[in-house]
């Protein structure tokens, strides 16, 4: 059996949690429940507050965790880190009272900034040889300069409409981070040959999440055309259709060339095309 630790609720917790459904894990949730067990895979999870995850998983309290790498990195962490899972993505950003003037950083120099990550702010600030005085908050950071707690603030941004909405304007970026499945350094083969199994899964996952399978009519007299912009994972599967001198064309697209590809599929004379998602791809 192997332990795994998400955050009980909060913004990891959804993707978590489709993540684990996502590999064919089937397990059973209540909200007031803070540890349940797989059905179909030897797997234990733990729901945690977020900021306990690096440090139960280090000391092999869990065995795997879901955590945002700002929270691993702030812990001194990062070690612990197995594979980027792409989603929870945010930025931790320095911000100040829209009205305030700012130049550079150097306009920080021996003012107070209230944040929830000293460490990550401090290695920020000594990088750019800027002192200034680290207050350090749990929560609710963005109302520190209109109570007259700090003079700015070092904050989680992702669509920046928190900060906009406590008048503060983002000024730096101090570190980019995203949710990253972390591993205990020291887990025995049978842990270790589980983990293994999982991240296969993910990776199957992932890689369908950013394909998508193509079909498409063609006559027969463009296929030369068509089948180099359709590498597939080997090559196209063309079929022929029943009507005389047209096939059928199948094959995975990358999410990222998808609408170049289609486009150069129209000009090419393919005809009916149909894009469906990919639930699983392996190899
Ligand atoms: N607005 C956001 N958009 C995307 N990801 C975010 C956002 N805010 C935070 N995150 C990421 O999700 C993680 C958890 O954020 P959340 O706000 O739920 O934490 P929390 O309030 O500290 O939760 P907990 O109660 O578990 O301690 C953060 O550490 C960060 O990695
Ligand atoms: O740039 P935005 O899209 O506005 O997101 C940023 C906000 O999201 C997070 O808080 P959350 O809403 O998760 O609440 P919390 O303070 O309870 O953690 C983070 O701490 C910021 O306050
Ligand atoms: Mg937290």
């Amino acid at each position: 059996m192997i332990r795994l630790a998400i955050q009980k609720s909060g913004r990891l917790s959804d993707d978590s949690l489709k993540l684990i459904r996502e590999c064919g894990i089937s397990f059973l949730s209540a909200s007031s429940k803070l540890k349940t067990e797989a059905t179909n895979f030897p797997l234990e999870i733990l729901f945690l507050r977020d900021d306990d995850i690096p440090g139960y998983v280090a000391d092999g309290v869990a065995d795997i965790g879901i955590v945002g790498q700002n929270v691993l990195v702030e812990e001194g962490l990062q070690q612990l880190t197995v594979k980027n899972l792409g989603f929870s993505k945010c930025r931790l950003s320095l911000a100040v009272s829209k009205g305030d003037a700012y130049a550079d950083v150097t306009s920080l120099q021996g003012k107070s900034i209230a944040t929830s990550y000293p460490n990550l702010l401090q290695e920020f600030l000594t990088s750019k040889g800027v002192q200034a005085d680290i207050h350090t908050i749990s929560g609710s950071v963005e109302i520190a300069p209109s109570i007259g707690l700090a003079d700015a603030v070092c904050d989680i941004v992702s669509s920046g409409s928190t900060l906009i909405s406590n008048g503060l304007r983002e000024v730096e970026t101090v570190f980019k981070s995203e949710a990253v499945l972390i591993a205990n350094q020291n887990l025995d083969a049978e842990k270790n040959h589980l983990l293994q199994q999982l991240l296969f899964r993910m990776e199957a996952v992932q890689k369908a999440q950013k394909s998508k399978y193509v079909v498409l009519n063609a006559p027969n007299s463009a296929i030369p055309q068509i089948k180099p912009l359709l590498p597939g994972i080997k090559s196209p599967t063309i079929i022929p259709l029943a009507e005389e001198g047209w096939s059928s064309l199948h094959s995975v697209v990358n999410e990222d060339d998808f609408w170049d590809i289609i486009q150069k599929l129209k000009e090419a004379g393919a005809e009916g095309i149909l894009v469906v998602p990919i639930e699983k791809m392996i190899g």
